[in-house]
């Protein structure tokens, strides 16, 4: 197993970017982006649809070169080609890569072999793996039959079968249900520990960020904030109200002129930012007739929120474009 150093704010960065920068047709997709990356960490790249994160994913991975910007991995720079940097990374696509005719012990076989595994080693390391992520019992069956939550933990093996230190990943939980994104994570962060790996992955879940132990926070190609998820959400204030109401806009602007509050529309509801929600509940339901608010919400922050506050755009929202562009196939 590598020697892992412990993950402390004075320890090196494992991964370093420095002003990576990619376009495409004269859209900036990543914008000078510098990002550290510590060992043993799980680091979040959080950003709505368009953002730039499979971008720099890609590029992390090998499968688009950048237009500008460099690599390091331990202090050292190296070509994003470098195949000593290639061995070093385990890697997740958004789409699976599963073999659907193979079985999982066989799936992982040729995840080893790729990657130059052979003999007992590879053995081991299959066997390893199977049973790390709870499987070692179904390893005969055909993956075509699995649910999505277990296919998912499969790659994760087949993506560490060869001991790499850094695990990359693109929206890895995408389409899971909560449970089997609780499994996935629980899985991930007891491999996390047995193998020694730093984590880099890309997310558009305000659950699955909360869950990282750092996030860099990406909008329009640019990083607008890189923290853990306890600090960002300690930048909002206080509470959000939360108010459902049949003409939503109005009653934004209302609330705007009337009692001077930061409202704004989200998602359909409208959205208070108060440092003492509570109190503002009794003076909303005062100051509005009933049939103008439909239900009043009070609840803490979530990293939506924080995301919210830092690009005036909602997590689940895309990143509008200047110039419509098809969007390339996966
Ligand atoms: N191959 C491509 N050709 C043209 N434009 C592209 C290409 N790949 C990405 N883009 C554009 O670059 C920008 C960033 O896209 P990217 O996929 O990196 O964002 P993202 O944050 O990963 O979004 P998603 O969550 O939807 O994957 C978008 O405007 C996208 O349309």
């Amino acid at each position: 197993m590598p020697e892992v150093l412990l993950s402390t704010a004075t320890s090196q960065p494992l991964l370093q970017l420095e002003g990576l920068t990619r376009r495409f047709k004269g859209r900036t997709a990543v914008d000078g982006l510098s990002l550290s990356v510590r060992p043993g960490e799980i680091l979040g790249l959080l950003g709505p649809n368009g953002a730039g994160k499979s971008t720099t994913f890609q590029v992390l991975a090998g499968l688009l070169s950048p237009d500008a910007g460099l690599v390091r991995f331990e202090g050292r720079e190296l070509s994003l080609s470098d195949p000593s940097l290639r061995r070093q990374m385990g890697i997740i696509f958004q789409r699976s890569s599963l073999d659907d005719l193979l079985t999982a012990r066989e799936n992982l076989m040729l995840g080893a072999r790729l990657y130059g595994l052979g003999g007992e080693r590879a053995r081991e390391r299959v066997e390893a793996m199977l049973s790390l992520i709870g499987l070692a019992d179904r390893g005969d069956e055909r993956v075509s039959t699995w649910s999505g939550g277990m296919r998912r933990r499969l790659e994760l093996a087949r993506a560490l079968v060869h001991q790499p230190r850094v695990l990359l990943m693109d929206e890895p939980t995408q389409g899971l249900d909560e449970a089997a994104f609780r499994t996935f994570w629980a899985h991930l962060k007891r491999l996390r520990d047995s193998e020694g790996l730093t984590v880099l992955l890309t997310t558009h879940r305000a659950d699955e960020a909360d869950v990282c132990d750092r996030l860099a926070v990406l909008d329009a190609g640019k990083l607008v904030a890189c923290d853990t998820p306890q600090a960002l959400a300690s930048r909002m204030g206080g509470d959000i109200l939360s108010v459902e109401a049949p003409e939503p806009e109005a009653l934004a602007a209302e609330l705007r002129e009337r009692l001077g509050l930061d409202a704004k529309v989200v998602e359909g509801r409208v959205q208070v930012e108060a440092p003492q929600g509570h109190a503002l509940v009794p003076r909303l339901v005062e100051a509005f007739p009933a049939g103008r608010l439909t239900s009043v919400a009070l609840r803490r922050p979530t990293l939506a929120d924080v995301f919210l506050q830092l690009t005036g755009r909602a997590l689940g929202a895309d990143v509008p474009t200047a110039e419509p562009a098809p969007r390339r196939r996966r």
